[in-house]
């Protein structure tokens, strides 16, 4: 499996993504955002940071890069596509997955460590996952995520709800809400389930040199994909 991550102007994490699935042993290829070739990749990854400098959404500049309608027929043909961080604001944007992301309730650029507990049984990113809890970074003034009843009630009967803020036992508490995002939601996914947006960082937490791995068991269940 290739896989692809998108460089924009201001991403900031797409090293760090390379560097995770190459440890990974995956093979990997950069892709510029002003390019209209995929280069064969199979999965592809939209990275954290500051497109554009976050003007004037987070995400609502880079929606419209050139490279956003290969991924866009990608996502749309059934191909897997992760956002992350900045990557999640830039596929809402594109309308890939449901809802919005908004600032923070406390105004405040939050950069700490977090713990999520997995929901989704049967998405891909999350269905192999069994720890109540785990722990990883996030690092973002706008990842307050808020969708509208209707919207809400599709995602949790559907099952597309990736992840929600928990405390270290696992439990769904308002104090472990780090954002203020509705019903704790940290990560979705499509109603196909290919597309999946999470505001924490896995690829921040995934060399055991940085003390901390949960990440890769949250970014090797990607590896699945080719098994499906
Ligand atoms: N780490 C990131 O991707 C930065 C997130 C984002 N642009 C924000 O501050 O909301």
């Amino acid at each position: 499996m290739k896989f692809g991550v998108v460089v924009f102007p201001g991403s900031n994490c797409d090293q760090d993504a390379v560097d995770t699935l190459e440890l990974m042993g995956q093979t990997v290829v950069k892709l510029w955002h002003k390019d209209h070739d995929l280069q064969g990749s199979d999965f592809i990854i939209l990275p954290g940071g500051f497109s554009y400098g976050d003007y004037l959404r987070t995400g609502a500049v880079a929606r419209f890069s050139p490279i956003m309608n290969e991924v866009i027929a990608h996502a749309n043909r059934g191909g897997y596509l992760l956002g992350i961080c900045n990557g999640f604001q830039i596929l809402a944007e594109a309308r890939l997955v449901p809802g919005v992301l908004l600032r923070n309730t406390n105004q405040q650029y939050i950069c700490k460590n977090i713990h999520l507990a997995p929901q989704s049984k049967d998405a891909l990113l999350t269905a192999g996952l069994d720890k109540p809890a785990y722990k990883i970074p996030v690092a973002h003034g706008e990842g307050r995520y808020f969708a509208d009843a209707d919207t809400l009630k599709r995602l949790n009967d559907n099952d597309q709800v990736l992840f929600r803020y928990c405390n270290e036992a696992g439990e769904i508490t308002d104090a472990a809400n780090c954002n203020g995002s509705v019903e704790n939601i940290a990560g979705v996914t499509n109603e196909t389930k290919n597309v999946f947006g999470m505001m924490p960082h896995p690829e921040r937490a995934a060399d055991p040199v940085l003390g901390n791995t949960d990440g890769r068991l949250i970014l090797e269940q990607v590896l699945k994909a080719v098994l499906v």
